[in-house]
Protein backbone atom coordinates (compact mmCIF):
# COMPACT_ATOMS: atom_id res chain seq x y z
CA UNK A 1 0.00 0.00 0.00
CA UNK A 2 1.54 3.29 -0.69
CA UNK A 3 1.15 6.36 1.68
CA UNK A 4 2.18 9.67 1.24
CA UNK A 5 2.34 12.35 4.01
CA UNK A 6 -0.50 15.42 3.36
CA UNK A 7 0.55 18.50 4.19
CA UNK A 8 -3.40 19.16 3.76
CA UNK A 9 -4.06 16.39 6.69
CA UNK A 10 -1.03 16.89 8.04
CA UNK A 11 -0.31 12.54 7.98
CA UNK A 12 0.35 9.74 6.04
CA UNK A 13 -2.60 8.61 4.08
CA UNK A 14 -3.08 5.73 1.98
CA UNK A 15 -2.60 7.18 -2.17
CA UNK A 16 -5.74 6.04 -3.63
CA UNK A 17 -5.96 7.63 -7.59
CA UNK A 18 -8.65 9.75 -9.17
CA UNK A 19 -9.20 7.50 -12.08
CA UNK A 20 -7.70 4.49 -11.67
CA UNK A 21 -4.82 3.46 -13.22
CA UNK A 22 -3.82 7.37 -13.87
CA UNK A 23 -1.73 9.85 -11.37
CA UNK A 24 -2.30 13.75 -12.19
CA UNK A 25 0.51 16.16 -10.94
CA UNK A 26 1.05 19.68 -10.94
CA UNK A 27 3.86 20.77 -9.53
CA UNK A 28 4.86 24.20 -9.44
CA UNK A 29 7.80 25.42 -11.52
CA UNK A 30 10.08 28.17 -11.72
CA UNK A 31 9.78 31.79 -11.88
CA UNK A 32 12.82 32.39 -14.82
CA UNK A 33 14.96 35.27 -13.45
CA UNK A 34 18.24 33.45 -12.68
CA UNK A 35 20.31 30.02 -13.14
CA UNK A 36 17.80 27.31 -10.90
CA UNK A 37 20.42 27.26 -7.69
CA UNK A 38 20.41 23.57 -6.25
CA UNK A 39 17.60 24.43 -3.73
CA UNK A 40 15.66 25.09 -6.69
CA UNK A 41 16.45 21.48 -8.56
CA UNK A 42 14.93 19.85 -5.61
CA UNK A 43 11.62 19.76 -6.23
CA UNK A 44 11.80 18.87 -9.72
CA UNK A 45 14.58 15.83 -8.86
CA UNK A 46 12.09 14.56 -6.12
CA UNK A 47 9.20 14.85 -8.58
CA UNK A 48 10.92 13.40 -10.84
CA UNK A 49 11.63 9.97 -8.98
CA UNK A 50 7.81 10.15 -7.91
CA UNK A 51 7.02 9.75 -11.19
CA UNK A 52 9.85 6.91 -12.21
CA UNK A 53 8.06 4.91 -9.23
CA UNK A 54 4.34 5.18 -10.96
CA UNK A 55 4.96 4.99 -14.05
CA UNK A 56 7.21 2.02 -12.76
CA UNK A 57 4.16 0.17 -10.99
CA UNK A 58 2.31 0.65 -13.94
CA UNK A 59 0.29 4.20 -13.72
CA UNK A 60 0.19 6.80 -16.51
CA UNK A 61 1.48 9.76 -15.31
CA UNK A 62 0.30 13.32 -16.46
CA UNK A 63 2.49 15.73 -15.08
CA UNK A 64 1.73 19.96 -15.52
CA UNK A 65 4.51 22.39 -14.50
CA UNK A 66 4.43 25.78 -14.76
CA UNK A 67 7.03 28.63 -15.69
CA UNK A 68 5.86 32.15 -14.22
CA UNK A 69 7.33 33.92 -17.08
CA UNK A 70 5.66 37.22 -16.24
CA UNK A 71 6.72 38.34 -12.72
CA UNK A 72 8.36 41.02 -11.06
CA UNK A 73 11.71 40.41 -10.55
CA UNK A 74 11.75 39.00 -14.31
CA UNK A 75 10.61 42.35 -14.95
CA UNK A 76 13.62 44.46 -13.06
CA UNK A 77 16.29 41.97 -14.13
CA UNK A 78 14.82 42.88 -17.67
CA UNK A 79 14.72 47.28 -16.84
CA UNK A 80 18.46 46.42 -15.17
CA UNK A 81 19.89 44.58 -18.54
CA UNK A 82 17.75 46.69 -20.69
CA UNK A 83 15.73 43.68 -23.05
CA UNK A 84 13.04 42.83 -23.33
CA UNK A 85 10.99 40.52 -20.11
CA UNK A 86 10.63 38.03 -22.50
CA UNK A 87 14.06 37.60 -23.21
CA UNK A 88 14.85 36.88 -19.73
CA UNK A 89 12.46 34.63 -19.27
CA UNK A 90 13.16 32.55 -22.33
CA UNK A 91 16.78 32.86 -21.10
CA UNK A 92 16.27 31.32 -17.98
CA UNK A 93 13.76 28.82 -18.93
CA UNK A 94 16.32 27.16 -21.30
CA UNK A 95 18.83 27.48 -18.98
CA UNK A 96 16.33 25.32 -16.78
CA UNK A 97 15.93 22.93 -19.04
CA UNK A 98 19.92 22.73 -19.58
CA UNK A 99 20.22 21.95 -16.03
CA UNK A 100 17.50 20.12 -15.64
CA UNK A 101 18.49 17.75 -19.05
CA UNK A 102 21.78 16.88 -17.11
CA UNK A 103 20.31 15.82 -14.26
CA UNK A 104 18.05 13.30 -15.74
CA UNK A 105 15.14 14.88 -14.91
CA UNK A 106 12.41 13.82 -17.70
CA UNK A 107 10.15 16.17 -18.60
CA UNK A 108 6.53 17.45 -17.81
CA UNK A 109 3.94 16.36 -20.43
CA UNK A 110 3.01 20.54 -20.54
CA UNK A 111 4.88 23.48 -19.51
CA UNK A 112 2.28 26.06 -19.53
CA UNK A 113 3.53 30.05 -19.43
CA UNK A 114 1.60 32.66 -17.72
CA UNK A 115 1.89 35.14 -21.10
CA UNK A 116 0.25 32.20 -22.77
CA UNK A 117 -2.67 31.71 -20.37
CA UNK A 118 -4.20 35.46 -20.01
CA UNK A 119 -7.57 35.03 -21.62
CA UNK A 120 -8.30 31.84 -19.11
CA UNK A 121 -7.18 33.77 -16.07
CA UNK A 122 -9.46 36.56 -17.22
CA UNK A 123 -12.16 34.30 -17.30
CA UNK A 124 -11.22 32.93 -13.82
CA UNK A 125 -11.00 36.17 -11.83
CA UNK A 126 -14.73 37.31 -13.93
CA UNK A 127 -16.12 34.76 -12.64
CA UNK A 128 -14.48 35.25 -8.59
CA UNK A 129 -15.55 38.98 -9.58
CA UNK A 130 -19.24 37.80 -10.40
CA UNK A 131 -19.37 34.99 -7.44
CA UNK A 132 -18.04 37.82 -4.98
CA UNK A 133 -15.08 36.56 -3.71
CA UNK A 134 -13.46 39.42 -5.53
CA UNK A 135 -13.54 42.74 -5.99
CA UNK A 136 -11.97 45.59 -8.28
CA UNK A 137 -9.59 48.64 -6.80
CA UNK A 138 -8.58 50.93 -9.34
CA UNK A 139 -7.76 48.72 -11.75
CA UNK A 140 -6.32 46.28 -9.76
CA UNK A 141 -8.17 43.03 -8.72
CA UNK A 142 -7.72 41.47 -4.95
CA UNK A 143 -9.32 38.29 -3.52
CA UNK A 144 -11.54 38.65 -0.74
CA UNK A 145 -9.87 36.18 2.28
CA UNK A 146 -12.63 36.42 4.47
CA UNK A 147 -15.45 35.41 1.76
CA UNK A 148 -13.81 32.36 1.92
CA UNK A 149 -14.15 30.28 4.78
CA UNK A 150 -11.69 27.42 4.39
CA UNK A 151 -8.90 30.29 4.47
CA UNK A 152 -5.94 28.83 6.15
CA UNK A 153 -6.39 25.24 5.99
CA UNK A 154 -3.53 24.54 4.32
CA UNK A 155 -0.98 26.16 6.16
CA UNK A 156 -3.15 25.42 9.79
CA UNK A 157 -2.91 29.52 10.25
CA UNK A 158 -6.22 31.44 11.40
CA UNK A 159 -7.47 34.59 9.69
CA UNK A 160 -7.36 36.46 12.55
CA UNK A 161 -3.52 35.84 13.84
CA UNK A 162 -2.76 36.76 10.17
CA UNK A 163 -4.18 39.88 10.33
CA UNK A 164 -2.73 40.69 13.48
CA UNK A 165 0.82 40.57 12.14
CA UNK A 166 0.04 41.54 8.83
CA UNK A 167 1.62 45.01 7.43
CA UNK A 168 -0.25 47.37 6.08
CA UNK A 169 0.49 49.50 3.31
CA UNK A 170 0.35 53.10 4.03
CA UNK A 171 -2.91 54.27 1.05
CA UNK A 172 -4.05 50.51 1.51
CA UNK A 173 -7.85 50.23 0.57
CA UNK A 174 -8.02 46.34 0.45
CA UNK A 175 -10.98 45.23 2.42
CA UNK A 176 -8.65 43.01 4.09
CA UNK A 177 -4.88 43.27 4.65
CA UNK A 178 -4.18 39.46 3.73
CA UNK A 179 -6.52 40.39 0.31
CA UNK A 180 -3.97 39.41 -2.64
CA UNK A 181 -3.72 40.36 -5.91
CA UNK A 182 -5.20 38.25 -8.87
CA UNK A 183 -4.83 41.48 -11.14
CA UNK A 184 -2.29 44.08 -11.23
CA UNK A 185 -3.00 47.01 -12.79
CA UNK A 186 -0.07 48.19 -15.71
CA UNK A 187 2.85 50.94 -14.20
CA UNK A 188 4.79 52.57 -16.85
CA UNK A 189 7.27 50.13 -18.51
CA UNK A 190 5.83 47.08 -17.62
CA UNK A 191 4.23 44.47 -20.27
CA UNK A 192 0.80 44.38 -20.02
CA UNK A 193 -2.45 43.21 -21.40
CA UNK A 194 -6.09 44.09 -21.96
CA UNK A 195 -8.51 42.99 -19.47
CA UNK A 196 -12.32 44.63 -17.84
CA UNK A 197 -10.15 46.02 -15.78
CA UNK A 198 -7.83 48.22 -17.22
CA UNK A 199 -4.16 47.04 -18.58
CA UNK A 200 -2.38 44.84 -16.45
CA UNK A 201 -1.21 41.47 -15.93
CA UNK A 202 -1.78 38.43 -13.44
CA UNK A 203 -0.99 38.30 -9.93
CA UNK A 204 1.19 35.11 -9.11
CA UNK A 205 -1.78 32.66 -7.16
CA UNK A 206 -3.82 32.89 -9.91
CA UNK A 207 -2.14 31.03 -12.66
CA UNK A 208 -1.53 27.72 -11.12
CA UNK A 209 -5.08 27.61 -10.16
CA UNK A 210 -6.34 28.36 -14.24
CA UNK A 211 -3.59 26.43 -15.48
CA UNK A 212 -4.33 23.01 -12.87
CA UNK A 213 -7.82 24.20 -13.99
CA UNK A 214 -6.93 23.71 -18.10
CA UNK A 215 -4.74 21.13 -17.95
CA UNK A 216 -6.27 18.64 -14.90
CA UNK A 217 -9.40 19.63 -14.55
CA UNK A 218 -11.42 20.61 -11.65
CA UNK A 219 -9.85 17.74 -9.33
CA UNK A 220 -6.62 15.90 -9.84
CA UNK A 221 -4.03 14.16 -7.45
CA UNK A 222 -1.12 16.05 -6.40
CA UNK A 223 0.53 19.32 -6.22
CA UNK A 224 3.71 19.62 -5.52
CA UNK A 225 6.83 22.39 -4.33
CA UNK A 226 8.93 23.73 -1.72
CA UNK A 227 7.56 24.22 1.77
CA UNK A 228 8.16 27.73 1.00
CA UNK A 229 4.99 27.62 -1.21
CA UNK A 230 2.63 26.33 1.59
CA UNK A 231 1.94 29.91 2.82
CA UNK A 232 0.94 31.95 0.74
CA UNK A 233 0.98 30.50 -2.52
CA UNK A 234 -0.66 27.19 -1.83
CA UNK A 235 -3.11 28.69 0.38
CA UNK A 236 -4.30 31.20 -2.31
CA UNK A 237 -4.31 28.30 -4.90
CA UNK A 238 -6.95 26.39 -2.82
CA UNK A 239 -8.76 29.85 -2.11
CA UNK A 240 -8.99 30.67 -5.68
CA UNK A 241 -10.13 26.98 -7.16
CA UNK A 242 -12.09 25.84 -4.60
CA UNK A 243 -13.86 29.75 -4.48
CA UNK A 244 -14.30 29.63 -8.43
CA UNK A 245 -15.60 25.84 -8.34
CA UNK A 246 -17.89 25.86 -5.51
CA UNK A 247 -16.61 22.52 -3.76
CA UNK A 248 -14.70 21.94 -1.25
CA UNK A 249 -13.57 18.74 -2.34
CA UNK A 250 -12.15 20.06 -5.72
CA UNK A 251 -8.74 21.01 -6.34
CA UNK A 252 -5.28 18.95 -5.73
CA UNK A 253 -6.34 15.69 -3.43
CA UNK A 254 -2.41 15.13 -1.74
CA UNK A 255 -0.10 17.70 -1.18
CA UNK A 256 3.57 17.19 -1.41
CA UNK A 257 6.16 19.44 -0.13
CA UNK A 258 10.15 19.09 -0.26
CA UNK A 259 11.89 20.53 2.10
CA UNK A 260 14.91 23.28 1.73
CA UNK A 261 18.51 22.69 0.82
CA UNK A 262 20.31 24.78 3.50
CA UNK A 263 23.64 26.14 3.54
CA UNK A 264 24.99 26.38 7.18
CA UNK A 265 21.58 25.11 8.34
CA UNK A 266 19.47 28.67 5.64
CA UNK A 267 17.47 27.72 3.16
CA UNK A 268 19.10 28.64 0.13
CA UNK A 269 17.78 31.42 -1.79
CA UNK A 270 18.51 33.90 -4.06
CA UNK A 271 17.32 36.37 -1.94
CA UNK A 272 19.97 35.54 0.88
CA UNK A 273 22.01 35.17 -2.43
CA UNK A 274 23.72 31.87 -0.20
CA UNK A 275 23.22 29.89 -3.20
CA UNK A 276 25.15 27.81 -5.95
CA UNK A 277 23.84 27.13 -9.04
CA UNK A 278 23.63 23.76 -10.54
CA UNK A 279 25.73 25.17 -13.64
CA UNK A 280 28.53 26.16 -10.95
CA UNK A 281 28.31 22.58 -9.19
CA UNK A 282 28.21 21.00 -12.46
CA UNK A 283 31.96 22.37 -13.63
CA UNK A 284 33.16 20.82 -10.19
CA UNK A 285 31.05 17.84 -10.08
CA UNK A 286 29.47 14.93 -12.35
CA UNK A 287 25.23 15.70 -13.07
CA UNK A 288 24.98 12.06 -11.49
CA UNK A 289 26.87 13.30 -7.87
CA UNK A 290 24.25 16.19 -7.40
CA UNK A 291 21.06 14.03 -8.16
CA UNK A 292 22.60 11.03 -5.69
CA UNK A 293 23.30 13.76 -2.87
CA UNK A 294 19.82 14.95 -4.01
CA UNK A 295 17.77 11.57 -3.65
CA UNK A 296 19.55 10.16 -0.81
CA UNK A 297 17.75 12.36 1.60
CA UNK A 298 14.14 11.84 2.10
CA UNK A 299 12.44 14.36 0.35
CA UNK A 300 10.94 15.96 3.04
CA UNK A 301 13.83 16.10 5.46
CA UNK A 302 16.39 19.16 5.34
CA UNK A 303 19.46 19.01 3.68
CA UNK A 304 22.38 20.93 4.58
CA UNK A 305 24.34 21.14 1.48
CA UNK A 306 28.58 21.34 1.48
CA UNK A 307 31.20 20.15 -1.11
CA UNK A 308 31.68 17.58 1.97
CA UNK A 309 28.48 16.37 1.44
CA UNK A 310 29.11 16.14 -2.45
CA UNK A 311 32.72 14.34 -1.93
CA UNK A 312 30.70 11.50 0.24
CA UNK A 313 27.64 11.45 -2.57
CA UNK A 314 30.44 11.01 -4.84
CA UNK A 315 32.39 8.09 -2.74
CA UNK A 316 28.73 6.48 -1.80
CA UNK A 317 27.98 6.60 -5.77
CA UNK A 318 30.75 4.51 -7.00
CA UNK A 319 30.40 2.28 -4.45
CA UNK A 320 26.91 1.70 -6.10
CA UNK A 321 28.71 1.79 -9.69
CA UNK A 322 31.47 -0.52 -9.14
CA UNK A 323 29.30 -3.35 -7.74
CA UNK A 324 27.24 -2.80 -10.94
CA UNK A 325 30.81 -2.79 -13.18
CA UNK A 326 31.38 -6.26 -11.28
CA UNK A 327 28.17 -7.73 -12.20
CA UNK A 328 28.72 -6.44 -15.55
CA UNK A 329 31.80 -7.85 -15.78
CA UNK A 330 30.70 -11.35 -14.16
CA UNK A 331 27.34 -11.84 -16.85
CA UNK A 332 29.87 -11.55 -19.79
CA UNK A 333 31.06 -15.32 -18.70
CA UNK A 334 28.46 -17.63 -16.82
CA UNK A 335 27.51 -20.98 -16.76
CA UNK A 336 24.48 -22.78 -15.69
CA UNK A 337 26.21 -23.35 -12.48
CA UNK A 338 24.12 -23.12 -9.67
CA UNK A 339 25.73 -21.30 -7.09
CA UNK A 340 25.29 -17.26 -5.64
CA UNK A 341 21.95 -18.58 -3.58
CA UNK A 342 22.58 -15.84 -1.39
CA UNK A 343 22.89 -13.77 -3.78
CA UNK A 344 19.31 -14.51 -5.81
CA UNK A 345 17.63 -14.56 -1.96
CA UNK A 346 19.52 -10.54 -1.50
CA UNK A 347 18.53 -9.69 -4.77
CA UNK A 348 15.14 -10.40 -3.68
CA UNK A 349 14.89 -9.05 -0.07
CA UNK A 350 16.56 -6.00 -1.20
CA UNK A 351 13.68 -5.68 -3.94
CA UNK A 352 10.68 -5.96 -1.51
CA UNK A 353 12.41 -3.86 1.21
CA UNK A 354 13.02 -1.14 -1.64
CA UNK A 355 9.79 -1.05 -2.50
CA UNK A 356 8.38 -1.01 0.90
CA UNK A 357 10.54 2.11 1.47
CA UNK A 358 9.25 3.92 -1.54
CA UNK A 359 5.45 3.32 -0.55
CA UNK A 360 6.18 4.72 2.74
CA UNK A 361 6.08 8.46 1.20
CA UNK A 362 8.79 7.83 -1.20
CA UNK A 363 11.29 7.23 1.22
CA UNK A 364 14.54 7.27 -1.05
CA UNK A 365 16.93 7.35 1.28
CA UNK A 366 15.84 3.90 2.83
CA UNK A 367 15.04 2.46 -0.63
CA UNK A 368 18.63 3.24 -1.55
CA UNK A 369 20.10 2.18 1.50
CA UNK A 370 18.93 -1.48 -0.17
CA UNK A 371 21.28 -0.91 -3.14
CA UNK A 372 24.42 -0.77 -0.89
CA UNK A 373 23.09 -3.91 0.34
CA UNK A 374 22.79 -5.83 -2.41
CA UNK A 375 26.46 -4.54 -3.43
CA UNK A 376 27.96 -5.50 -0.60
CA UNK A 377 26.39 -9.21 -1.76
CA UNK A 378 27.30 -8.50 -5.38
CA UNK A 379 30.98 -7.71 -4.26
CA UNK A 380 30.96 -10.89 -2.18
CA UNK A 381 30.19 -13.25 -5.16
CA UNK A 382 32.39 -11.07 -7.59
CA UNK A 383 35.39 -12.14 -5.19
CA UNK A 384 34.21 -15.89 -5.16
CA UNK A 385 33.64 -16.24 -8.86
CA UNK A 386 37.28 -14.46 -9.91
CA UNK A 387 38.91 -16.14 -6.78
CA UNK A 388 37.67 -19.29 -8.55
CA UNK A 389 35.99 -20.70 -5.50
CA UNK A 390 32.77 -21.14 -8.03
CA UNK A 391 31.50 -21.09 -11.21
CA UNK A 392 29.52 -18.07 -12.34
CA UNK A 393 26.08 -18.47 -12.57
CA UNK A 394 23.86 -16.70 -15.19
CA UNK A 395 20.45 -16.98 -12.63
CA UNK A 396 22.11 -15.51 -9.83
CA UNK A 397 23.63 -12.63 -12.03
CA UNK A 398 20.89 -11.82 -13.94
CA UNK A 399 18.88 -11.60 -11.10
CA UNK A 400 21.06 -9.53 -9.49
CA UNK A 401 21.16 -7.51 -12.30
CA UNK A 402 17.47 -7.27 -13.08
CA UNK A 403 17.14 -6.24 -9.67
CA UNK A 404 19.93 -3.73 -9.35
CA UNK A 405 19.27 -1.98 -12.63
CA UNK A 406 15.52 -1.68 -11.73
CA UNK A 407 16.39 -0.26 -8.02
CA UNK A 408 18.87 1.96 -9.99
CA UNK A 409 16.09 3.28 -12.99
CA UNK A 410 13.42 4.47 -10.02
CA UNK A 411 16.11 7.02 -8.43
CA UNK A 412 17.17 7.91 -11.76
CA UNK A 413 21.24 6.90 -11.28
CA UNK A 414 23.59 4.98 -12.80
CA UNK A 415 21.99 5.95 -16.07
CA UNK A 416 24.09 6.06 -19.20
CA UNK A 417 26.06 9.45 -19.72
CA UNK A 418 25.00 11.30 -22.83
CA UNK A 419 28.23 11.10 -24.61
CA UNK A 420 27.93 7.50 -24.31
CA UNK A 421 25.33 7.19 -26.75
CA UNK A 422 27.91 6.98 -29.00
CA UNK A 423 27.56 3.08 -30.47
CA UNK A 424 30.25 2.32 -27.99
CA UNK A 425 33.03 4.30 -29.51
CA UNK A 426 34.53 5.36 -26.51
CA UNK A 427 34.37 1.67 -25.03
CA UNK A 428 36.12 0.82 -28.15
CA UNK A 429 39.08 3.67 -27.79
CA UNK A 430 39.69 3.00 -24.36
CA UNK A 431 40.58 -1.19 -24.89
CA UNK A 432 42.68 0.17 -27.35
CA UNK A 433 44.22 2.16 -25.05
CA UNK A 434 44.67 0.08 -22.54
CA UNK A 435 45.71 -2.36 -24.49
CA UNK A 436 48.46 -0.27 -25.44
CA UNK A 437 49.65 -0.06 -22.32
CA UNK A 438 49.27 -3.51 -21.44
CA UNK A 439 52.10 -3.72 -24.59
CA UNK A 440 54.39 -0.98 -23.35
CA UNK A 441 53.98 -3.04 -19.51
CA UNK A 442 54.80 -6.26 -21.18
CA UNK A 443 58.11 -4.51 -22.87
CA UNK A 444 58.95 -2.72 -20.16
CA UNK A 445 58.23 0.50 -21.06
CA UNK A 446 57.36 1.86 -18.14
CA UNK A 447 57.68 5.46 -19.29
CA UNK A 448 55.04 5.13 -21.78
CA UNK A 449 52.63 2.78 -19.50
CA UNK A 450 53.05 5.59 -16.79
CA UNK A 451 52.26 8.70 -19.47
CA UNK A 452 48.91 6.91 -20.34
CA UNK A 453 48.18 6.04 -16.97
CA UNK A 454 48.49 10.08 -15.53
CA UNK A 455 47.40 11.52 -18.93
CA UNK A 456 44.36 9.72 -18.92
CA UNK A 457 44.12 10.90 -15.02
CA UNK A 458 44.10 14.48 -15.63
CA UNK A 459 41.31 14.10 -18.26
CA UNK A 460 39.36 12.38 -15.24
CA UNK A 461 39.51 8.60 -16.22
CA UNK A 462 41.23 6.17 -13.70
CA UNK A 463 42.62 2.56 -15.16
CA UNK A 464 41.93 -0.39 -12.11
CA UNK A 465 43.12 -3.70 -12.11
CA UNK A 466 40.75 -6.62 -11.65
CA UNK A 467 41.30 -10.14 -12.03
CA UNK A 468 39.95 -10.49 -15.65
CA UNK A 469 41.97 -7.90 -16.66
CA UNK A 470 41.92 -3.26 -16.61
CA UNK A 471 39.26 -1.69 -16.31
CA UNK A 472 38.25 1.92 -16.98
CA UNK A 473 36.23 4.48 -14.69
CA UNK A 474 35.40 7.91 -15.01
N1 LIG B 1 16.45 26.09 -0.76
C1 LIG B 1 15.46 25.42 -1.33
N2 LIG B 1 15.30 24.11 -1.07
C2 LIG B 1 14.32 23.39 -1.65
N3 LIG B 1 13.44 23.92 -2.52
C3 LIG B 1 13.55 25.23 -2.83
C4 LIG B 1 14.57 26.04 -2.26
N4 LIG B 1 14.44 27.30 -2.76
C5 LIG B 1 13.40 27.28 -3.63
N5 LIG B 1 12.86 26.05 -3.68
C6 LIG B 1 11.76 25.61 -4.54
O1 LIG B 1 12.17 25.78 -5.88
C7 LIG B 1 11.03 25.92 -6.71
C8 LIG B 1 11.25 27.02 -7.71
O2 LIG B 1 11.11 28.24 -7.07
P1 LIG B 1 11.34 29.68 -7.66
O3 LIG B 1 11.90 29.71 -9.01
O4 LIG B 1 10.12 30.46 -7.38
O5 LIG B 1 12.51 30.06 -6.71
P2 LIG B 1 12.53 31.22 -5.72
O6 LIG B 1 11.49 30.97 -4.67
O7 LIG B 1 12.52 32.49 -6.49
O8 LIG B 1 13.91 30.98 -5.14
P3 LIG B 1 14.44 31.77 -3.92
O9 LIG B 1 13.70 31.21 -2.74
O10 LIG B 1 15.85 31.40 -3.98
O11 LIG B 1 14.19 33.24 -4.15
C9 LIG B 1 9.84 26.12 -5.76
O12 LIG B 1 9.13 24.91 -5.65
C10 LIG B 1 10.51 26.46 -4.44
O13 LIG B 1 9.71 26.07 -3.35
ZN1 LIG C 1 2.03 27.51 -8.13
Amino acid sequence: MLKVYNTLTKQKEEFKPLKEGQVSIYVCGVTPYNHPHIGNARPFVTWDVIKRYFTHLGYKVKHIQNFTDVDDKIIRTANQEGVNWSDISTRYINSYFEVMDKLHVKHADIYPKVSQTIPEIIDMISVLIDKGYAYELNGDVYFSVEKFKGYGKLSGRKLEDMMAGARIEVNESKHNPMDFALWKAAKPGEPFWESPWGNGRPGWHIECSTMSLKYLGKTFDFHGGGSDLIFPHHENEIAQSQAYCGDDHSFARYWLHNGFITINQEKMSKSLGNFFTVKEILDKYPAEVLRFFIVSTHYRSPLDFSDARLDEATTSLNRLKNALDNLKELAKNTTDATSGEELIAKAKQCKQNFFEAMDDDFNTALAIANMFDLSKEINIYYNEVTSGKVACSKVAVDTALDVFSEMADIIGILEEDDNSADDGLVDNLMNLIIDIRQNARKNKDWATADKIRDELKNIGITLEDSPTGVRWKK
